[in-house]
C-alpha cells in the first residue's frame, strides 16, 4: 500500500514527480517519511537560482505548506520518500554499511532532478545517530553548494535551509535545521561498493545499468575496452572526477572528508562537512579537525580521489570481468587530472593557450606562495587586477621575498609580452574569484542566524552566486581573514 494513501494533507510544490531511483526496488532503499521536528520551522536561507533550476513557481515560498514540507513536517504531494543504502571506505578503512542516515529523498522531478531533505530524521541507516543536522553545518552546506555552482564547479545544489528551535545534541545543545538538496543523482561510489562487497551481483549490475542508461549512455556504444560498457563507465567517472579535482585544487578548496561514500558517481562535489577554502596557501593544510593523520590534506586530494576510484574499480570488477581492463580504465585519471589542472591554472594566469614553460610558471608561483602562506584568493585577484591595468604593488606587497616575487613577475610579464593584455585580464577576472566562502564569513553568518538574524546568509549568498563580479561596497567580504579565523575548528560533528 502506498505510504501516501492515508494522507489527508500534503503540500503541493507545483512539481511533477517520476519514480527515478525508486524504480530500482527495495534492495536499494527503504521507503519512509521524514520525522517532523517538534518546534515550528522558519526560513534560514533560500536560493532562487536553485528554485528556477527545479522549475518551482515564482511564489514557491509563499504557497501553503512549503515551509513545513521542506522541513519534513508535511508530506509533499506526489512523492514517496525513501532513504538509500550504501557502504564505503572511511579514512582508508572499510566501514561496511552506511546509507542515508539523515538524508531522505523526496523523489525525482520530471525534469530529472532528485530532491533530498538532509537532516529530516532517522532512517534504518542512522546507526544509532539522531538523523538530524545542526544549524551551523546546514548553513555551511547551503552556502557552499551555491558558492561552488557560482564558481562553475560541479556540485549538488541547495534550494533552502529551514531551521527549528528543536534541540539537537552534539558537543553541546544546538538547534536543528534541514537542507533541501538538489542533484541529477546522489549516487555515490559507496552504492556500488555496497552491493559488490556483499556479492550481490544482480543488484550491482542493475545499479550500474541504471546509472549508465541514465547518465552515461555513450558507454553503451564504446569501441574502447573491447566494447566493455562497464569499463567505459569507470573511465568516464574517472575523467569526471579528475576534472572535478582539478577545479578544487585550482580554486583552493579542501573537502575534508573524501570517503568513498562522499564521492559522487557524477563527479559532483557532495557532502559539505568540514570543507574549507584556503586562506593562506599551505599545500599541507588539513581542514578537518578530526583528520589527525592528514589523510585528506589539501595536497593529498588528487591522490585520494584516485584511491577512491580504485575502490570503485574493485567494486565494478565483477561486471568488468577483467582486472587488467579495470586498471586500464583508471589510467586516464593520470592524464586528465594534470591536463585539467594545468589548464585551470593557466586560465588563472590569463593564458588561453599552452606554451612551453607554463608548468614552471605555475609551480614557481605556488612555491613562492607556499613559502610565506600568501593568501590564495587575494593573490590571484590582485594579480588579475594588475593585468587589468592596476599597479603591481598590491601583489608585490603580499610577499616578504620581494626579489623572488619580482623574478617570477618578470617571467610572467615576458610570457604575456606578445599577448593582448585586455583579453588576458578578462580571462583572469573570470577565473580568479573575488569572493569565496571563507570559514570566518560562514561563521559570522551562522552566529547571526543563531540569533534569528538571517540577513548575513542572504548577503553572503548574493556575493557567492556571482563571485567573479566586483560587488561594490562588499570589499569587507573579500579581505584577509581576521586573526580569530585560524582558531575556528571544524570537525566531522555536524
Ligand atoms: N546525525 C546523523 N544521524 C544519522 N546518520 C548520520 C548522522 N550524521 C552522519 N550520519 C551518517 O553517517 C555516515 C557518514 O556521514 P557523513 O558525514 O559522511 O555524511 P552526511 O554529512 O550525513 O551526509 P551526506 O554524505 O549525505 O552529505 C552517513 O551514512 C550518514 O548518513
Ligand atoms: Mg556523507
Amino acid at each position: 500500500m502506498s505510504l501516501l494513501a492515508e494522507d489527508t494533507a500534503a503540500a503541493d510544490l507545483g512539481l511533477r514527480w517520476k519514480p527515478g531511483f525508486r524504480a530500482l526496488g527495495p534492495a536499494f532503499l527503504t521507503e519512509l517519511r521524514p520525522t517532523p521536528l517538534p518546534d515550528p520551522p522558519y526560513w534560514v536561507g533560500h536560493s532562487e537560482a536553485a528554485a528556477r533550476l527545479l522549475g518551482l513557481p515564482a511564489d514557491w515560498r509563499q504557497s501553503e505548506g512549503t515551509l513545513a514540507a521542506l522541513t519534513g513536517n508535511l508530506p509533499v504531494a506526489g512523492t514517496l520518500p525513501f532513504a538509500t543504502v550504501y557502504s564505503g571506505h572511511q579514512f582508508g578503512v572499510w566501514a561496511g554499511q552506511l546509507g542515508d542516515g539523515r538524508a531522505i529523498m523526496l523523489g525525482e522531478t520530471e525534469g530529472g532532478l532528485e530532491v533530498q531533505l538532509k537532516g529530516a530524521g532517522r532512517t534504518p541507516y542512522s546507526r544509532g545517530a539522531d538523523g538530524r543536522a545542526v544549524l551551523r553545518s546546514s548553513i555551511r552546506e547551503f552556502l557552499c553548494s551555491e558558492a561552488m555552482h557560482g564558481l562553475g564547479i560541479p556540485t549538488t545544489r541547495a534550494l533552502c535551509v529551514t531551521g527549528s528551535d528543536a534541540r539537537v545534541y552534539r558537543e553541546m545543545p544546538e538547534t536543528a535545521a534541514v537542507v533541501t538538496r538538489v542533484a541529477p543523482s546522489f549516487i555515490r561510489f559507496g552504492h556500488f561498493e555496497h552491493f559488490s562487497a556483499s556479492q550481490r551481483d544482480a543488484e550491482l549490475r542493475a545499479l550500474a545499468d541504471y546509472v549508465i542508461d541514465r547518465y552515461y549512455p555513450d558507454c553503451r556504444s564504446t569501441s574502447r575496452f573491447n566494447g566493455n560498457a562497464y569499463a567505459a563507465f569507470l573511465e568516464a567517472v574517472s575523467e569526471r572526477t579528475a576534472a572535478l579535482l582539478a577545479q578544487w585544487q585550482a580554486v583552493g578548496f579542501c573537502h575534508g572528508v573524501m570517503n568513498t561514500d562522499n564521492m559522487s558517481i557524477l563527479g559532483l562535489t557532495i557532502d559539505y562537512g568540514p570543507f574549507q577554502f584556503l586562506d593562506g596557501f599551505d599545500p599541507r593544510h588539513i581542514c578537518n579537525h578530526s583528520d589527525t593523520s592528514g589523510r585528506y590534506a589539501f595536497n593529498q586530494q588528487p591522490n585520494v580521489a584516485y584511491w577512491n576510484l580504485f575502490c570503485l574499480a574493485q567494486a565494478l570488477l565483477p561486471l568488468i570481468g577483467d582486472q587488467e581492463i579495470a586498471v586500464a580504465a583508471l589510467e586516464s585519471y593520470k592524464t586528465v587530472f594534470p591536463r585539467e589542472f594545468e589548464s585551470r591554472m593557466r586560465a588563472k594566469l590569463g593564458l588561453a593557450e599552452p606554451a612551453e614553460g607554463d608548468r614552471a610558471l605555475i609551480e614557481g608561483v605556488l612555491k613562492l606562495m607556499a613559502a610565506e602562506k600568501v593568501d590564495y584568493t587575494i593573490f590571484w585577484r590582485r594579480l588579475s587586477q594588475h593585468m587589468a591595468g592596476g599597479n603591481a604593488e598590491p601583489v608585490r606587497d603580499l610577499f616578504l621575498d620581494r626579489a623572488g616575487f619580482d623574478a617570477w613577475l618578470l617571467s610572467f610579464s615576458e610570457r604575456h609580452a606578445q599577448l593582448p593584455r585586455a583579453q588576458a585580464a578578462d580571462l583572469m577576472l573570470r577565473s580568479n574569484p573575488k569572493y569565496v566562502l571563507r570559514n570566518h564569513l560562514g561563521q559570522q553568518a551562522i552566529e547571526a542566524a543563531s540569533q534569528k538574524d538571517f540577513s548575513a546568509v542572504a548577503t553572503l549568498l548574493a556575493l557567492l552566486e556571482t563571485p567573479f563580479e566586483e560587488h561594490p561596497g562588499a570589499d569587507a567580504y573579500a579581505g584577509f581573514p581576521p586573526d580569530w579565523a585560524s582558531t575556528i575548528e571544524i570537525s566531522c560533528s555536524s
